[in-house]
């Protein structure tokens, strides 16, 4: 009964409201989200299961089963016992250890074979219903596997049938024979074409994952100088506020603006303002190297705010900290002149620091951070201020 409300919970999910029953429900499937689509598919591998083993107590009411009743029990606890074993293993993240930790290969491997040991009990008139349901199962693998691995399934599924065929010839008559051959290579042919849809279909997802990730990319980083752009490091100023509020801590966050920027593009040409932008942002990330990490997860620390603005989140420090660490900064850019084509030039930078505080959103902090930048440039430039 609990099996089957998992089930359910995890089908309806897969139909974009399980989330909302699952927690009716207080089930969590797993604590990591790429675990819990695992454990949701091994529990659509229970559902297609009991499709299957549904058809095997119809065919035994109908008397079409060569097997008693105690037979079938026996079958059902065994298929259960094998997808509960599945269940565990990826709950238990023994699965992260196999090169392929969706198990996929496996799992339909063991469909195949759970799946003729059916087969075989039916008698042969039932059999050509059977397989359509059969070749469900290798739906499981259109996302995931090549098309020679399909081949290679296929290949078990065609002579774990043709075995089948052979232990039954001599109990069947003319007409079944020839009917069960006819099957067997349906059930061949529908299986090399589904290999090769199945890989196309999974080569397919693979680019799609691949320019999925290129644009998530490109909509997180600055073209120009490489780093993290206004919406990274929004992104990461809000998970430092969301810390703040959950866990307490510090937080401090500075604004740097390069000093005089505009008179330098007018003397050296835009190109070399881009290229003392690029400058600028290596020797802040050189600086910063080894910090970047919020929560415990890697996090764009340095992003391009605005034109020559910037943004460094500084997760764990106070006031003083921020000082201390933007005072670093300002000095790893005026400590010694920038490269440009246009020959060596001084650049300056000044920078506005300032602290979380108690209900603090990123406005407010940012807002603070702008103001003491302000009166950074107001009090000469090349300093830091903070408020
Ligand atoms: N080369 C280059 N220049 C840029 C880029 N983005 C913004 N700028 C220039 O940065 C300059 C900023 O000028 P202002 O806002 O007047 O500031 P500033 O000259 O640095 O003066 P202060 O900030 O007061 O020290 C403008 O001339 C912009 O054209 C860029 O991507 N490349």
């Amino acid at each position: 009964m609990l099996l089957t409300v998992v089930v359910i919970a995890s089908y309806t999910q897969g139909m974009g409201v399980g989330t909302g029953t699952n927690r009716l429900l207080g089930i969590r499937l797993h604590r990591d989200h790429r675990q819990a689509l695992r454990v949701r598919r091994a529990l659509l591998g229970v559902v297609a299961y009991l499709m299957w083993i549904s058809v095997g107590i119809y065919l035994h009411v109908m008397g079409l089963m060569r097997v008693e009743l105690g037979w079938l029990l026996s079958y059902i606890l065994l298929t259960l016992i094998t997808n509960v074993v599945f269940l565990v293993i990826i709950r238990l993240d023994w699965n992260l250890r196999f090169r392929d930790p969706g198990m996929t290969l496996v799992q339909i491997g063991f469909g195949i074979f759970w799946g003729m040991v059916l087969l075989y009990q039916a008698e042969p008139v039932a059999r050509g219903g059977m397989l359509l349901i059969f070749v469900t199962g290798f739906f499981f693998g259109v996302f995931r596997l090549t098309t020679r691995q399909f081949l290679g399934l296929t290949l078990f599924a065609s002579l774990a049938y043709a075995s089948l065929l052979r232990l039954d010839w001599n109990l069947m008559d003319a007409d079944t024979r020839q009917t069960e051959i006819a099957q067997w290579l349906f059930l061949t042919v529908v299986l090399i074409w589904m290999s090769f849809m199945g890989g196309y279909v999974a080569r397919l997802r693979a680019n799609l994952r691949s320019a999925l990730s290129r644009i998530e990319e490109l909509a997180h980083r600055d073209h120009l100088t490489g780093t993290g752009n206004r919406r990274a490091i929004t992104g990461t100023l809000e998970s430092a506020l969301q810390a703040c509020v959950e866990h307490g801590g510090a937080l401090a966050v500075a604004l740097l603006d390069l000093d005089r920027f505009k008179a330098l593009n007018d003397k050296l040409g835009h190109l070399s303002g881009d290229a003392v932008l690029r400058e600028f942002v290596q020797r802040i990330e050189h600086e910063l190297r080894g910090e970047d990490f919020i929560q415990g997860a890697p996090a764009e620390q340095l992003g391009r705010f605005g034109g020559e603005e910037f943004l460094v989140v500084l997760p764990g420090s106070n006031l003083a900290g921020g000082r201390a660490a933007a005072e670093r900064l300002r000095e790893a850019i005026a400590c010694s002149p920038f490269t440009t084509e246009a020959g060596e030039v001084p650049v300056t930078v000044s920078i506005g620091v300032a602290e979380y505080r108690q209900g603090d959103s990123p406005e407010d902090i940012l807002r603070r951070a702008d103001r003491a930048l302000y009166r950074a440039k107001e009090a000469g430039r090349n300093r830091v201020e903070v408020n």
